[in-house]
């Protein structure tokens, strides 16, 4: 008799998303997602989806199995787990008071340029030890994880020295190994200029001692890193210095991935459809010509709906890199400075302040977003070989999950991850 870990039996609706293997969805894609009415899904026991469809065929394909558990969705909905494509989750102090300052006037760069913003996380987390740091990213994490989020990109970058960002990326490593939510690593050592040291010599450091350092440890099996961020913004790092970094870090194998054009117009979609990256964040102040080198280029846009929210940016063209054919996903762009971890919080700014639909955005927070980070083949779908990382809300559309601002709390009845209930009505369980 074949046996599984889990069913999902008769929901109300279960959102696939995407059902053909599509790695990614452009906007028509987008607008028309795969949805069953009245759905089960099957999970083995390798945490793979093995069956997904109509409750009835579901039951009578698998009459005779037996399941380790068995969950009845009946009047609730199945959607595939969210993916944040952007984080900076491994910090240590916060910067309260300069969302006050902020409030009062303060732009972004004036905060940082007066030693605040990224300095001031900068100096608090070389002071941490590991230990602190572990334990507040995974508080983060778990926080993720009850607002919907089973796949996550963590960034380091408030090292910009050696010692600090490979004590931040181990301990990345840390909490992918004891944590069940999935981790996409990012070394972001270019997140900022270093006070003492110009732009060249910051540059010269990563090229010539912290890349060199983190290939020894990749090689050696001792550190995981997937991706190579650097903040291509005036006053921190310049288009060629970006350049250098991200080829730097493409030649040993990261996936290119990086905050561009968010302050300034700076050509960095260009640069970054150019290089072949995978991914481009913020994007606030492209170009129409960047927009059309990152749709030639199958560059995803990550927007980043909190951070124009919070600093009051002009918001991100979301409908024109739609109508480009941009790949657009999303993500929660957790940090000191913007302090969201929910991506359904994220997805209905999106909607309303970006001019997304609600299928769009939900596409961009999951195999959009899966895309972003080399991992659709795994994650943002309910498609039989995927990942069983779930959502069960109490809810009869998906709907709800982004018309019910700041409700997720209470919608959000189970999340599942390689079919392991990891949160169940109000309990995280195994975190
Ligand atoms: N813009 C650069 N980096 C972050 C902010 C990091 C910080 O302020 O600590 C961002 O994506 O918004
Ligand atoms: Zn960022």
């Amino acid at each position: 008799m074949s046996s599984f870990k889990l069913l999902v039996k008769g929901a109300k609706q279960v959102v696939l998303v995407s059902k053909n293997g599509e790695k990614f969805l452009t906007k028509d894609g987008m607008q028309n997602l795969a949805v069953i009415e009245n759905g089960s899904v099957v999970i083995g026991h390798d945490g793979l989806i093995k069956a997904v469809g109509p409750a009835d065929s579901i039951e009578s394909q698998f009459r005779r199995a037996v399941f380790d558990k068995v969950l009845d969705a009946t009047g609730m909905c199945v959607l595939p787990g969210l993916v944040d494509a952007h984080t900076h989750p491994v910090w240590a102090g916060d910067r309260v008071h300069e969302f006050a300052m902020k409030l009062a006037g303060a732009t972004y760069m004036e905060v940082h340029e007066a030693g605040g913003g990224i300095h001031f996380t900068v100096r608090h987390t070389h002071a941490a030890d590991s230990e602190t740091l572990l334990q507040g990213l995974k508080g983060r994490l778990e926080r993720m994880l009850r607002a919907g989020t089973t796949l996550v990109e963590c960034k380091s970058g408030y090292g910009l020295e050696l010692e600090t960002e490979l004590k931040m990326l181990s301990v990345i490593d840390s909490a992918r190994k004891s944590s069940p939510i999935g981790i996409s690593s990012t070394y972001c050592g270019a997140h900022a200029v270093p006070r003492g040291k110009t732009m060249e010599q910051a540059t010269e450091d990563i090229l010539a001692v912290q890349l060199p350092a983190i290939q020894k440890h990749i090689s050696a099996g001792s550190l995981q890193v997937d991706n190579i961020d650097v903040f291509c913004e005036k006053g921190v790092f310049d288009l060629n210095s970006t350049r250098r970094i991200l080829q730097a870090g493409k030649d040993m194998g990261l996936n290119i991935n990086f905050h561009g054009d968010e302050l300034h117009p700076m050509n960095s979609a260009q640069l970054g459809a150019e290089l072949g990256a995978l991914a481009i964040s913020h994007l606030e102040e492209v170009t129409d010509e960047g927009i059309a080198a990152m749709a030639a280029s199958q560059t995803s846009a990550v927007l980043l709906p909190t951070t124009a929210y919070i600093l009051r940016l002009p918001c991100p063209r979301a409908r024109d890199m739609l109508d480009a054919g941009v790949i657009v996903s999303l993500g929660s762009d957790f940090n000191p400075n913007a302090y969201c971890c929910s991506m359904p919080m994220v997805m209905h700014l999106a909607c309303v302040t970006l001019k997304m639909s609600l299928s769009e955005a939900l596409a961009a927070a999951t195999i959009n977003a899966a895309y972003a980070l080399n991992c659709s083949h795994t994650h943002g779908s309910v498609e039989p070989g995927k990942q069983g990382d779930l959502l069960i809300i109490n809810a009869p559309r998906w709907e709800h999950l982004i018309y019910q601002f700041g409700s997720h709390q209470e919608l959000i009845r189970s999340v599942i991850i390689k079919g392991n209930i990891v949160y169940e009505n109000d309990k995280v369980l195994g975190v």
